[in-house]
């Protein structure tokens, strides 16, 4: 795995792990932080007093690693909303987050400072990082009306900078450009400044300059928030608009959601009712993010907070819904639109027996995790299994992890791709497959190449941020992905910009571990959908001694094929274990053999080590192998070890 990802998902493991041991460990290592919030379960102040002009809803958004969670942090100290100390990701560890484990969502925290004698509740809404939870940042933005742009002044603007600023900006929301690290010795806030003037038409004037881990200027971003970011429109006279903008559920207390009170006011004991379900429920609980939760028993028009209405199922609680008071409609806001999964891969249990485990596991997941997208899937080398949307493969390979981590369950995860559209000719035909247009996630069910008129493949716009050295090698890396250059930028003296639209299924492994490779770590990678595209595509499957390899088949551009084929034949030649027989391996198109491979015989006497010596050794050796076994997935009399597929598909 690349270290990029590797770091990524480490990174949240061992969050979750310290979490889990922090939980069970709770009452021996109760920090300080933890101590004062369990002291203050009740708010030092009446949320009554803070009308629209006196709200300001804001986010803050940034490259990974620019100092979001830290400044997040020095914003709760400086409001009191924490006590001075050692804090580190306050946001990052409330309680609901130990609750759901390392689900990559934002988090709300609301926060009382004095500006010029005045106070102002300051809704602080934290959004993820990583560009497979964009959505979550859109989702978050839509409670805003303003962001903190945090720029490293070290590193300058990045691709995921560049992403976020977009976002806001297609938002309307008032944007606050804040340079971060000025501490640091290889800070150019000069240059970063005229990177973020070229790219995003700040003036040097607006951009405020800080250190959030020493704390220096953080108390000018409250300002800047107080004056630059504009009070919500809501009206507290109005009947009651709630917004919905997240949802997760508590094993206690069973769902939770998190709202924006648009209009009007929500007290706890109110009944009120889902514009989409038509339900009514009563509020139980209610209250702001202290930053952990604090019952308010009321919200005004205005304040973002949290609420529960003795729901069981978080699937009544829709994400982007609208609730108001019982038989007092109001006009609902416009949701949001689901997470579009860009990459899929089937999930089957390497034991069939294993199945209702499985299926309990998943669903138990993405409770926690509701933008995987779930279809039931069935094959007939594999058996029942699953067919699984993923916003990304960081996304795919965390809960693939979660699910044999937590779960226990061992599956067989078949290679990851794209969805691909085609069309189809003839009556019987559209008849046979319910269409004329089709979307094949499975490339096992792709359509005979004889009905196919049309074929479509998802593509992306990217962004690609790089010191101009590196310009020619990068250029070349994207021809050769097929990438189209479609724009490039010099953002100061020495970095350049590049626009390159490119197939999905081009980036989906390994791009940007080449990419960073190729410029030793300096250039960063940010991408979103850009639709489908007319392209040329043919289904590539392996067998082993004639028997189909079905994790293995694929569909690829023509001018991939043969290349491909040979790409896997070998891979399958390295990773494919010897066997006491000879293996033929063969990648075919139409049943046309364009490469082959054979894995030679082993000769080895591998009963040696059975023999003589303590029967306990040989136990030990059978339950060793009989654990092994589970991990293999067997083709025809050929045992191949699960994980081979995944090794098998990395370039
Ligand atoms: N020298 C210096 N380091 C900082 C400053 N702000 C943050 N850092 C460090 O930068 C690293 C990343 O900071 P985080 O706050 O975790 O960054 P983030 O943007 O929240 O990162 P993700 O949550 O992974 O997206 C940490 O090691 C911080 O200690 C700063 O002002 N000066």
């Amino acid at each position: 795995m690349s270290q990029f990802w590797h770091r990524l998902i480490t990174q949240r493991w061992l969050r979750q792990t310290k979490l889990l041991a922090k939980l069970h460990n709770q009452s021996k290592s109760i920090s300080t932080s933890s101590r004062f919030w369990q002291q203050h379960r009740s708010l030092p102040f009446d949320l009554g007093d803070f009308p629209v002009e006196l709200i300001r809803n804001f986010s803050i958004i940034a490259h990974v690693d620019h100092g979001k969670s830290t400044l997040a942090d020095r914003l709760l100290e400086i409001t009191g909303t924490i006590p001075m100390g050692d804090n580190k990701q306050v946001l990052d560890r409330l309680q609901v987050e130990r609750e759901r484990g390392i689900t990559v969502k934002a988090q709300t925290a609301s926060l009382v400072h004095e500006h010029k004698g005045t106070k102002y509740l300051l809704n602080l809404i934290d959004t993820p990082g990583h560009v497979d939870f964009h959505y979550e940042v859109s989702r978050s933005l839509a409670a805003c009306d303003g962001v903190v742009l945090l720029v490293d002044a070290n590193q300058g603007v990045q691709a995921q900078t560049v992403a976020n600023f977009y976002l806001a900006f297609e938002q309307n929301l008032k944007i606050i450009p804040v340079l971060n690290k000025i501490d640091l010795k290889n800070a150019q806030p000069e240059v970063v400044v005229e990177q973020m003037h070229n790219l995003f038409d700040v003036e040097e004037d607006e951009v405020l300059k800080i250190s959030a881990k020493q704390g220096s200027g953080v108390e000018d971003v409250l300002s800047a928030v107080i004056e630059r970011v504009p009070s919500p429109k809501h009206d507290r006279l109005q009947p009651l608009k709630a917004f919905v903008f997240d949802s997760w559920y508590d094993q206690f207390k069973g769902v939770v959601v998190h709202v924006a009170i648009c209009n009007g006011i929500a007290r706890k004991g109110d009944r009120i009712t889902y514009a989409s379900s038509g339900k009514t429920y009563e509020i139980t609980e209610i209250g702001i993010m202290h930053p952990t939760q604090v019952p308010s028993d009321v919200l005004y028009a205005g304040q973002v907070g949290y609420a529960m209405m003795n729901m069981r199922n978080t699937d009544e609680a829709k994400i982007g819904d609208t609730f108001f008071h019982e038989n007092k409609e109001v006009e609902p806001l416009p949701g949001f639109k689901d997470a579009t999964p860009m990459v899929f891969a089937g999930m089957f249990p390497t034991d069939q027996s294993e199945f209702p485990q499985m299926r309990s596991a998943i669903e138990k997941l993405t409770l926690n995790d509701r933008s995987v997208q779930v279809t039931l899937d069935n094959s007939p080398a594999l058996g029942q299994g699953y067919r699984l949307g993923f916003l990304g493969l960081l996304h795919m390979d965390v809960f693939n992890q979660r699910l044999e981590q937590e779960f226990d369950a061992s599956v067989i995860m078949t290679a990851p791709n794209v969805a691909y559209k085609m069309k189809i000719f003839g009556e019987k035909n559209v008849k046979h497959w319910g269409s004329d247009f089709i979307t094949v996630l499975n490339p096992c069910l792709m359509p005979d190449p004889a009905v196919i008129t049309e074929y479509h493949e998802p593509m992306v716009d990217s962004t690609i941020i790089t010191p101009a050295d590196y310009i020619d090698s990068i250029t070349g890396l994207c021809l050769n992905r097929r990438g189209q250059l479609k724009d490039q930028s010099y953002i100061d003296d020495s970095r350049v910009m590049l626009r390159v639209l490119f197939p999905l299924s081009e980036i989906l492994l390994d791009f940007f571990d080449e990419l960073k490779s190729l410029t030793s770590g300096y250039a960063s990678f940010d991408y979103e959908d850009a639709g489908y595209q007319l392209t040329e595509l043919v289904k590539v499957n392996f067998c082993l001694n004639d028997r189909d390899v079905e994790e293995l088949t694929m569909i690829c551009h023509l001018s991939r094929a043969r290349e491909t084929a040979r790409k896997v034949c070998l891979k399958l030649k390295e990773t494919v274990p010897r066997q006491q027989f000879m293996i033929s391996v063969q990648g075919k198109v139409n049943q046309k053999v364009i490469a082959r491979e054979n894995i030679k015989a082993y000769r080895k006497d591998v009963t040696a080590k059975c023999y003589g010596g303590d029967i306990s050794r040989k136990t030990k050796l059978l339950k060793k192998q009989a654990e092994g076994k589970k991990r293999m997935r067997k083709i025809g009399n050929i045992d191949i070890p699960k994980d081979a597929f995944i090794k098998v598909l990395r370039k």
